[in-house]
Parts: structure tokens; C-alpha cells; sequence
């Protein structure tokens, strides 16, 4: 294992015991579930096994967008520890956190983002709060909690285990469907290399049945992803929504054991649109989960900032007639995510924003 990197001042004590985390039980209530495949990652290394894998995906990625992957080499407890961290994270003062803020003006989101952050409605602002951190590269280093600096082997262990096991097992499996070289896209994604790729602990406060009525429910817009792959550690409170092809929404299943995955906007430039930047909103729990603050755990990857949004060299996508429509080709992947970092600090319009302009004269559209 390559040796941890040591911010300046952070603690090699032994970290303090955090009470192991309890995670809540499913909603009773039968929802709408999207029917999504799901990757036994345990296949990957048995011969054939990538090809199968491949195969079952290429629905997913293409039409939908998202899927389940099992089997990913990361036991539940250690994905509890993550989250026991992450709630010691947020029932600190706020204060507390506000001293490590991301400097989201810039877009850059390496750090914490307050609650409130983005308007959703006309002065109706979100009940979401993030704690973003990038990879532990001493060109990304930032101050921290120190409840971060003290478990920091043990969240570089994990967020390096998703970044150089799991994301570069999808990478090639996309990259098999694509008919390029295995490691055409895993090249743009090296840990050593600067990207916005982070792991988060995210947590959405629960709000009253008045206020939820005020929001028409709504805990953060329909959107997509700024990078590559989006992995969503399973979280027993029903909220995640996707979009399907007819506009309706269906509700995201957690199921024990199993990180949801969605395709993010890098791999649809990369594309010309083949993969499917889906896109998904979060939503007020059941009635029976509306009163619990909902506590996340994600990991964005995302390809090093000096990549550029062109699309690739595939035999796939030229049997498709799927290149040409170069307006992206200039963009860089980390301006693309800046520049949407930022805009989400934009007022909301009255009537609902639809559609916002990125960079170089590319729009995003937003749902509610
Ligand atoms: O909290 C979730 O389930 C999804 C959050 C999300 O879509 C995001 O942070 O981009
Ligand atoms: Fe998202």
C-alpha cells in the first residue's frame, strides 16, 4: 500500500473512540423503486468475469444511467466507521466546521459547505450539509476538523480503496463497452494527479410536515453529477430519486450490502451522450423516516482537471455515428466542475430554474 501522506500537525495518537454507528431501519412504506441491475464486483477477476460484467452493464450505463454494485471489498462495518465519523462531523458547533469551509465562490468544494448554501424557491433555501474531502495529495491539502485529522489513516485507507480498486474496476468495465483499451479512462483518473474527486459525509436535516409542504417536499433539485461515476454508500432512509426516460420519478432501493452508482456528466461529453448523465433528485422520506436527519456517504470521481470534455476515439461510438458535436472539446473536466460548483451558489428563479449555462456555451437543465 503506497505510505500515508501526513498533513503538517495532524496527530498520529491513536484517535478516540466514536460510538459505533446504528443505522436506521428500511421504511415499511411500498414505494415506486426503480428496477436497477446490479454488479457482483466479485466477478470481475474470474476469467470471463469482466466481459459478463460488461455485458449485464451496458443497458444500465446507456438507458438508465444507474446501478447497484455488491461484492466491492469494503466490509460494513468499515462503511459504519464512515459513517460514525461523519455524524461526529456534524453534531459539532457549526462554528466548528464553518472554520474549514470550501471556498465555493470559486467552485471549489474541498471542504465544508454550510446548509442553506443553495435556494431551491425564492428565499426558501436547502437543508443539506456536505463535508467534502478531496484526495489527501499535499497539492490538495486543506485544514480539517480534527476529528478528521485524528481517524486520517483509516478515511485515506477507505477513500483509497474506492479510487484505486473500485472506480478503476468500473472504468474498465465502461471502457470494455466502449471497445478502448482497458485503461483508457482509468489514465485520466490517477490518484496522484490533481481532480475534484472526493469522499463526502452529507446530511440532509429533517424538516417539519409544514416546512416539507412549503418545499413541495423537495430536499434538493432533480439534477446530475459534475464528474465521472457518483458511488452512494447504502443509506437506509428512502430519499434518492431518479428520472426515467418518461419524466416520472422512481425511488431509489437500499438494499443491504450494495453501493448505488450513476453515470455523471465527464463520461457523457466523453460519449457524445452514449452514457447517460441520469438525472435524480432527493426527496422527503416516507412518513415513517420523514423525522430522522438523513446521514450520507459518497465518493465523486472525478478525471484530473487538465483532461478535456472531448469525446473519445471509440469504434463503438463511430458504428453509432455518435462524434462530431465537438462544442465540449475545449472545456477542461475541472472547469466544467468549477463552474458548476459555483452556479450552484445562483438565486432561484421565480417559476423554477429549467435550464443554466455552464461554460462555453453549454447548458444544464434543473427539475424539481
Ligand atoms: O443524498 C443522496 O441520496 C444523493 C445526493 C446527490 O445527488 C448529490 O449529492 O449529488
Ligand atoms: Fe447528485
Amino acid at each position: 500500500m503506497t505510505a500515508v501522506q501526513r498533513a503538517p500537525g495532524v496527530p498520529t495518537s491513536t484517535p478516540k473512540s466514536i460510538p459505533k454507528y446504528q443505522q436506521v431501519a428500511e421504511s415499511k412504506y411500498e414505494l415506486d423503486w426503480a428496477d436497477l441491475v446490479t454488479l457482483d464486483l466479485s466477478q470481475f477477476d474470474v476469467p470471463g468475469g469482466k466481459e459478463k460484467l460488461a455485458h449485464q452493464l451496458r443497458d444500465a450505463v446507456h438507458n438508465v444511467g444507474f446501478f447497484y454494485i455488491t461484492n466491492f471489498g469494503l466490509s460494513q462495518e468499515e462503511v459504519d466507521r464512515q459513517f460514525a465519523i461523519g455524524k461526529q462531523v456534524f453534531d459539532l458547533p457549526v462554528e466548528d466546521r464553518l472554520k474549514h469551509r470550501a471556498d465555493l465562490e470559486h467552485g471549489n468544494y474541498n471542504g465544508y459547505r454550510p446548509r442553506g448554501t443553495i435556494e431551491l424557491f425564492p428565499g426558501l433555501r436547502d437543508n443539506v450539509e456536505m463535508y467534502n474531502m478531496f484526495k489527501f495529495i499535499p497539492e490538495l491539502e486543506r485544514s480539517q476538523v480534527d476529528i478528521v485529522n485524528e481517524n486520517r489513516p483509516e478515511i485515506e485507507r477507505f477513500q483509497r480503496h474506492i479510487a484505486e480498486d473500485i472506480i478503476p474496476k468500473l472504468l474498465s468495465l465502461i471502457a470494455i463497452i466502449l471497445e478502448v483499451p482497458e485503461d483508457t479512462l482509468l489514465n485520466a483518473h490517477k490518484f496522484d494527479d490533481v481532480s475534484e474527486c472526493h469522499l463526502r459525509y452529507i446530511t440532509y436535516r429533517a424538516r417539519t410536515a409544514e416546512e416539507n409542504e412549503k418545499y413541495q417536499n423537495l430536499y434538493s433539485k432533480g439534477h446530475t453529477d459534475f464528474g465521472s461515476l457518483t458511488l452512494l454508500f447504502r443509506q437506509p432512509i428512502a430519499a434518492l430519486q431518479i428520472r426515467t426516460g418518461d419524466g416520472t420519478w422512481k425511488w431509489v432501493k437500499p438494499y443491504p450490502g450494495s453501493i448505488t452508482v450513476n453515470i455523471a456528466d465527464v463520461l457523457q461529453f466523453w460519449t457524445n451522450g452514449y452514457l447517460k448523465s441520469s438525472i435524480h433528485r432527493v426527496v422527503a422520506p416516507p412518513p415513517d423516516q420523514a423525522h430522522l436527519d438523513r446521514l450520507g456517504l459518497m465518493y465523486f470521481a472525478r478525471p484530473s482537471g487538465d483532461t478535456t470534455l472531448k469525446s473519445l476515439d471509440s469504434p463503438l461510438l463511430k458504428r453509432l455515428g455518435l462524434e462530431g458535436d465537438e462544442k465540449a472539446a475545449g472545456i477542461k473536466a475541472g472547469d466544467w466542475v468549477k463552474a458548476r460548483v459555483k452556479g450552484n451558489s445562483d438565486k432561484a428563479v421565480e417559476g423554477g430554474l429549467k435550464e443554466k449555462a455552464v461554460v462555453g456555451g453549454i447548458k444544464v437543465k434543473y427539475y424539481d
